[in-house]
């Protein structure tokens, strides 16, 4: 089957197959692209989504404070925080081959796993340790427990006033939890935009501060994703290979496609699938559209690891229901290779594959699995890495941010909401409360019903 390249000069190249949407399928969808456009283009004019400004960050100051504080003799950062404020930095932090020179290993504390934590805390030097505490409402339950941990053991380790050097928070502006104690305490701070919602602000502090300590390229990041909203803004849309992207993703829902697989083929970029699943999940899976009707959208992302998983779900992808548009993640030219050796007494069955490259095998699995999906009529896109690079990571992290926006305006839905997860919040929090969980419960969801959906989690 032959593919559809894209021709809009931005890379990751967006390749959708001949199979996923035609030419005239786009045409009737044309007008409702134009829209959903211009609707993001004035949201963004009247101050909302900030995720659209996020390429401007000045990469260089914080490059500096970073600079400044490694050269403090740190090691180590723990990064504490959950969902949008762990997840991209830690897709970003993993696309990384090796830790460049003075970068500080990263340790991710997402979870309240008693013995995760207990490992990761049993395991640090104290005196070489910053710990890097970020939530945008500055009050969850997962990242809040652990800071108050780290913060206890670092002052019974180092005294309270070493600890606070050690101590870096990244937090919404003006919140009455993590906010009023790094002011008391007098911790370095980083402000999380209001109008970037945690899934959406992997190109803010939360997500370039932590990435820089690692000695990561922030420049280069966000750099490319300025060039990915170059083309997203493009009112063209035979230009605009994003709308089209995003085109794809939904007539294919229409038609069925409830599921969308993120199959990386490279280990460095399995984490960005956990990046997407959050952002499009908690985006686009919406009990009502925006006139307040029942509607109960979504399409359930899944992460899926090429080779492995050829191994384990091909065969469901393949031969199951078809309700599946599985997203490749491809790379050209890998960080490092691995070559097969020639030397003799391979089996002559398997003396093909003497000399060649893994990621040349690799690849070759890539499109074998590719083609048999297309074979058997399963819709596919493929994002084709020139390289894992800073540039490229930062288009595509800005490109599907952008394509979740358009879905979100294509299926009438607001995508920068998140109604669904707040009750079980706060039920938790009442579990953990004085109150009896029954009042508490009672009270949650009728908050959830005054507050519905107008927050930007
Ligand atoms: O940054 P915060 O406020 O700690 O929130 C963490 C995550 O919790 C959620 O509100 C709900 O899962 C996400 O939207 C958010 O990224």
């Amino acid at each position: 089957m032959t593919l559809r390249y894209d021709a809009s000069g931005l890379s990751p190249t967006i390749i959708g197959d001949k199979m996923s949407v035609s030419g005239e399928q786009r045409d009737a969808l044309r007008a409702r692209l134009e829209e959903a456009l211009g609707n993001v283009k004035a949201a963004h004019e009247r101050g909302e989504l900030g995720f659209i400004d996020c390429p401007d960050f000045d990469a260089q100051e914080v490059q500096a404070w970073a600079a400044d504080k490694r050269a403090q003799g740190f090691t180590d950062q723990v990064v504490i925080g959950i969902g949008g404020s762990s997840l991209g930095a830690r897709a970003v932090y993993e696309s990384m081959a090796e830790l460049p020179d003075g970068g500080l290993r990263t340790h991710f504390a997402e979870n309240v796993d008693p013995v995760g934590v207990a490992n990761l805390f049993d395991g640090l030097d104290f005196s070489k340790t910053l710990f890097v505490v970020i939530t945008k409402s500055g009050s969850t339950v997962e990242t809040m427990t652990k800071f108050w941990y780290a913060w206890d053991r670092a002052v019974d380790e180092l005294g309270e006033d070493e600890a606070s050097s050690h101590f870096v928070a990244i937090t919404g502006p003006d919140n009455a939890g993590l906010r009023a104690l790094a002011d008391d305490k007098g911790f370095d701070t980083f402000p999380v935009p209001p109008n970037v919602g945690g899934r959406f602000s992997v190109l803010t502090a939360v997500g370039l501060v932590p990435l820089a300590l690692a000695g990561y390229d922030i420049a280069a990041l966000v750099d490319g994703a300025g060039r990915a909203r170059d083309v997203s803004m493009t009112d063209s849309v035979d230009d605009n290979a994003i709308l089209k992207a995003a085109a794809d993703m939904f007539e294919l829902y229409e038609r069925g496609a409830d599921q969308v697989v993120m199959m990386a083929y490279s280990d460095q970029l399995l984490a960005m699938a956990d990046w997407f699943r959050q952002l499009w999940a908690e985006s686009l899976g919406k009990a009502k559209n925006r006139q307040g009707e029942e509607v109960n959208v979504g399409m359930t992302p899944i992460k899926a690891l090429g080779a492995i998983d050829q191994h384990s779900q091909a065969q469901l992808y393949m031969e199951g229901p078809n309700d599946k548009h599985v997203v490749f993640l491809e790379v050209e030219s890998f960080d490092r290779e691995v070559t097969v050796p020639e030397r003799e007494g391979l089996p002559e069955s398997l003396s093909h594959l003497a000399g060649k490259s893994l990621g040349e095998i690799l690849n070759a699995e890539l499109q074998g699995t590719r083609r048999a999906l297309q074979e058997a009529g399963r819709p596919t896109t493929t994002w084709r890495f020139d390289a894992v690079a800073p540039g490229e990571i930062g288009a595509f992290i800005f490109a599907w941010e952008f394509i979740t926006a358009i879905t979100g305006e294509l299926l009438d839905i607001n995508a920068f909401d998140q109604p669904g997860v707040e009750l079980g919040k706060k039920l938790a929090h009442g579990l953990l409360g004085r109150q009896g969980f029954e009042e508490w419960a009672e009270m949650a969801r009728s908050d959830e019903a005054e507050a519905s959906g107008e927050e930007i989690g």
